[in-house]
C-alpha cells in the first residue's frame, strides 16, 4: 500500500492570527482556487446528476450504441448505448463516496491511536508502532482481492479495508505531531493549571496537527479514488452501478472503435485527484508560510548565568565535602501547621544498566502558610527536580525514590507510589510559575483563552464569567489594557507581559501555594523588578506559601523569608534569610552568595520587611 508522506516540517501548529486568515490565505493561492472550483463542480455534478443530464445512467438503447459526442448524447454514448455524461457523473458519487468511507475509517483508526501513543507513549506505543509497519508492510491490493474474493465486490468492505490499510500514514503523522509537542512546557504548563489529558490532548495537542492531518486527508482521498478505480477497471467492483473504473474498463475494450471514450473517466479521475493533490500542496504551502518559529523548550542560558555558573563550578568541589551547623537542612522545628512538608526526598533515574543517578538526595523542608521559602543553588542541584516532585511532574523515566510530601497534613507522593495526589492539586490548590513565559504559552491559542479555560474547568465559571475573572486579573498584574492582552496571541506581547499573563493564571484559581521557578530570568532587568514586586504583592494579599526557585540570592533578599540551599541534589544550609545573610554557615552558601552579589546589591531593604507570625523577619 503507498504510504502518504507528509514532511516532518508540515508538523506545525496553525498560530495565531494566521489560523483565523488561513482560509483567507487559501484563496490567494491561485492553485488551491483552481483546484477547490474543480472539486466543488465535481461534488455538484455527483450531487446533482440526474438534474443535470435528464438520462439514466442504466438506461441501454442499441440504437445508440457508440454514438459520438455533441448529438443526442452530449459526450456520447458507450457500447451498450448508455449516457456517458450521465454515467460520469453517477459514477462520481461511487468515487467520492469510497473515498469517504476509506479517509473517514483511516481517520478514526489513525488519529486516536497516533494521539494516545504518542501522549502517553509506553507499551501502547510500541505495540501500535509495531502494528502499524505491519499494516504498512503489507500488499494492500492483494489483501483487499483476497477480501472481495471472501465477502464479495461490496463497495463498503472493499473502501473500509483500504482505510484501515492507509491509516498507519495517519497514525504516524499524529503520533510524531505529538511526540514533537507533548515535552513542550506549555503542555506542562496545562497540566499544572489543572487541565485534565482529555482536555489537553483536545486543545492543545490535535491543534498542532489539524493543518498536517488536512492535507494527509487529501491525499489519501486521492489515493483511495485511484485505487477503487483500479479495482473497478479489473472488473472486480459492482457492476450493477456506474463507476468511473468500469468506464475506462468498457473504454480500453472499444479503443480501436471509438478513442475518445476513454478520454472522459481518464480526465474526470485525472482531474479530480490532482485537484485533491495540488490543493493539500496549496495548503500545506499556505501553513508553513505563515508559521513562526516554534520556541524551543529549552532556554539557553544568558551570559550572566553561564559565568556566574563557571564561577561556581570552579569552587563547587572545594565546598563539596562541607556541610554547615545548619547542615543538611534537615528540619527540625517542623511546624505542626505547615502547608508544605517535605521530608527525606530522594529523587532518582534508572540507568539502562541497573544503576540508578539520584538528583535529590534526603531533602526536607517546609512551607508555611504565608510564607516564602527561597530554594537557591547553583544549576543542576536539583531545584527544579524538587518542585517538580512537589508538582507530581516528574519526566516518566524520573520517580521519588524515598520520602514523603505532604500537603495541609495529607499525604501527596512517596516513595511507594501510593500517593498520587499533587495531580488533583494542580491548578487548584497549587499555582505554578514557570521560568520561559513564551514557551509555556500555547502559541495556537489566545492569551485569554489560555486564562479562561481552566477557571471554567476548575472553578466551574460560565464563560462570560470566566472573561470577567480573567480581565481583572490583568489588570491586577498590571496589564494596561486586558481587553487587548486578552484577544492577543503569545507572540503578539513582550516576555514581561506573558510573564504577567502566566502569574495572572497560577493565582487565578487562589492556589494556597505558589511554585515559581526562576520566574524572571528570562526577563530583562528593568521587568523583573516588576514581576518581584506583583509576586510579593500578590502572595501578601493572598496569604499563599511559596517556594521561589532560584539560582540569585538578589531575588531571596528580595522576596523570601526563608533559604534552602541546595548543592548536588542535597540540601546544605537551611535558615532565616536574614540570618544567612548575616551568618551564612556553609562555605558553599558563602561561595554562592559572594558569586551572586558581588556585583550588585539586594534591590530591597530586608530591615523594611513585617515580622511574620512565626517571628521571622520578611
Ligand atoms: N529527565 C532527566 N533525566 C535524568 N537526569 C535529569 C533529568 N532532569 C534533570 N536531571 C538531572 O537532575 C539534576 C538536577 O536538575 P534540576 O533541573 O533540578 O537542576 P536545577 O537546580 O533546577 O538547575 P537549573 O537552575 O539549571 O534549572 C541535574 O543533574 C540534571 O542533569
Amino acid at each position: 500500500m503507498s504510504e502518504v508522506v507528509i514532511p516532518a516540517d508540515a508538523v506545525v501548529p496553525v498560530v495565531a492570527s494566521g489560523r483565523q486568515k488561513l482560509y483567507r490565505r487559501v484563496l490567494k493561492n491561485p492553485m488551491a482556487v483552481v483546484s477547490l472550483v474543480i472539486l466543488a463542480l465535481v461534488v455538484l455534478s455527483a450531487v446533482f446528476a440526474g438534474q443535470i443530464t435528464g438520462w439514466d445512467p442504466g438506461r441501454a438503447d442499441l440504437n445508440d450504441a457508440l454514438a459520438p459526442p455533441f448529438g443526442e448524447h452530449l459526450l456520447g454514448a458507450d457500447a451498450s448505448g448508455r449516457d456517458v455524461l450521465a454515467r460520469l457523473f453517477f459514477g462520481a458519487r461511487v468515487s467520492l463516496i469510497g473515498a469517504l468511507i476509506a479517509l473517514a475509517t483511516a481517520l478514526a483508526i489513525g488519529i486516536p491511536t497516533g494521539l494516545i501513543a504518542g501522549y502517553f507513549q509506553g507499551w501502547f506505543d510500541s505495540l501500535s508502532s509495531w502494528f502499524a509497519s505491519l499494516l504498512m508492510a503489507m500488499p494492500g491490493l492483494i489483501v483487499v482481492l483476497a477480501l472481495i474474493s471472501v465477502i464479495g465486490p461490496g463497495m463498503v468492505g472493499v473502501m473500509v479495508t483500504f482505510g484501515a490499510l492507509l491509516s498507519p500514514g495517519v497514525f504516524r503523522l499524529t503520533r510524531s505531531g505529538v511526540v514533537s509537542v507533548r515535552r513542550e512546557l506549555y503542555i506542562d504548563a496545562a497540566k499544572v493549571s489543572g487541565l485534565s489529558d482529555y482536555r489537553i490532548i483536545s486543545r492543545h495537542v490535535l491543534g498542532v496537527i489539524r493543518a498536517p492531518l488536512v492535507i494527509q486527508a487529501s491525499m489519501i482521498a486521492g489515493i483511495a479514488i485511484v485505487l477503487q478505480a483500479g479495482l473497478e477497471f479489473l472488473g472486480v467492483g459492482d457492476s450493477s452501478t456506474a463507476s468511473w473504473g468500469q468506464m475506462l474498463s468498457e473504454a480500453f475494450s472499444n479503443i480501436y472503435v471509438a478513442p475518445t471514450m476513454i478520454l472522459w473517466p481518464g480526465l474526470i479521475i485525472g482531474l479530480t485527484v490532482g485537484s485533491l493533490a495540488i490543493f493539500g500542496a496549496a495548503l500545506r504551502d499556505t501553513v508553513q508560510g505563515a508559521e513562526p518559529a516554534r520556541k524551543t523548550r529549552r532556554r539557553k542560558p544568558t551570559n550572566e548565568e553561564e559565568t556566574s555558573t563557571r564561577r561556581l563550578d570552579l569552587s563547587t568541589a572545594a565546598t563539596a565535602a562541607v556541610i554547615s551547623p545548619r547542615d543538611g537542612g534537615q528540619e527540625d522545628i517542623e511546624p505542626s501547621d505547615a502547608l508544605l512538608v517535605v521530608r527525606d526526598l530522594q529523587v532518582g533515574y534508572p540507568q539502562p544498566d541497573g544503576s540508578t543517578t539520584i538528583v535529590v538526595d534526603g531533602v526536607s523542608l517546609h512551607v508555611d502558610r504565608g510564607e516564602v521559602l527561597g530554594l537557591v543553588g547553583e544549576s543542576g542541584s536539583g531545584k527544579s527536580q524538587t518542585a517538580f516532585s512537589i508538582l507530581g511532574l516528574l519526566p516518566d523515566t524520573g520517580a521519588i525514590l524515598g520520602g514523603t510530601i505532604s500537603f495541609a497534613a495529607r499525604t501527596i507522593a512517596s516513595a511507594d507510589g501510593a500517593a498520587h495526589g499533587a495531580a488533583a492539586l494542580r491548578g487548584r490548590q497549587f499555582g505554578y510559575i514557570p521560568q520561559e513565559p513564551m514557551s509555556n504559552l500555547d502559541p495556537s491559542f489566545t492569551l485569554g483563552f489560555q486564562l479562561v479555560e481552566p477557571m471554567r474547568h476548575i472553578l466551574g465559571l460560565s464563560r462570560p464569567a470566566a472573561k470577567t475573572k480573567a480581565l481583572e486579573l490583568l489588570d491586577r498584574v498590571g496589564i494596561a489594557d486586558p481587553r487587548r492582552t486578552f484577544d492577543a496571541y503569545p507572540h503578539e506581547v513582550s516576555g514581561g507581559m506573558a510573564q504577567r499573563v502566566l502569574i495572572a493564571g497560577a493565582v487565578a484559581c487562589d492556589p494556597e501555594l505558589l511554585i515559581a521557578d526562576e520566574p524572571t530570568t528570562a526577563l530583562d532587568v528593568t521587568v523583573q523588578a516588576e514581576v518581584l514586586d506583583l509576586l510579593r504583592g500578590l502572595q501578601r494579599e493572598r496569604s499563599m506559601g511559596m517556594i521561589m526557585v532560584t539560582h540569585n540570592f538578589g531575588v531571596v533578599a528580595d522576596i523570601c523569608d526563608r533559604v534552602a540551599v541546595m548543592q548536588a541534589g542535597r540540601l546544605v544550609e537551611q535558615a532565616d534569610a536574614l540570618e544567612l545573610f548575616d551568618d551564612p554557615h556553609n562555605p558553599y552558601t558563602r561561595m554562592l552568595l559572594s558569586s551572586t552579589l558581588e556585583d550588585t546589591e539586594p534591590r530591597a531593604a530586608r530591615s523594611t520587611r513585617p515580622v511574620s507570625s512565626r517571628g521571622t523577619a520578611r
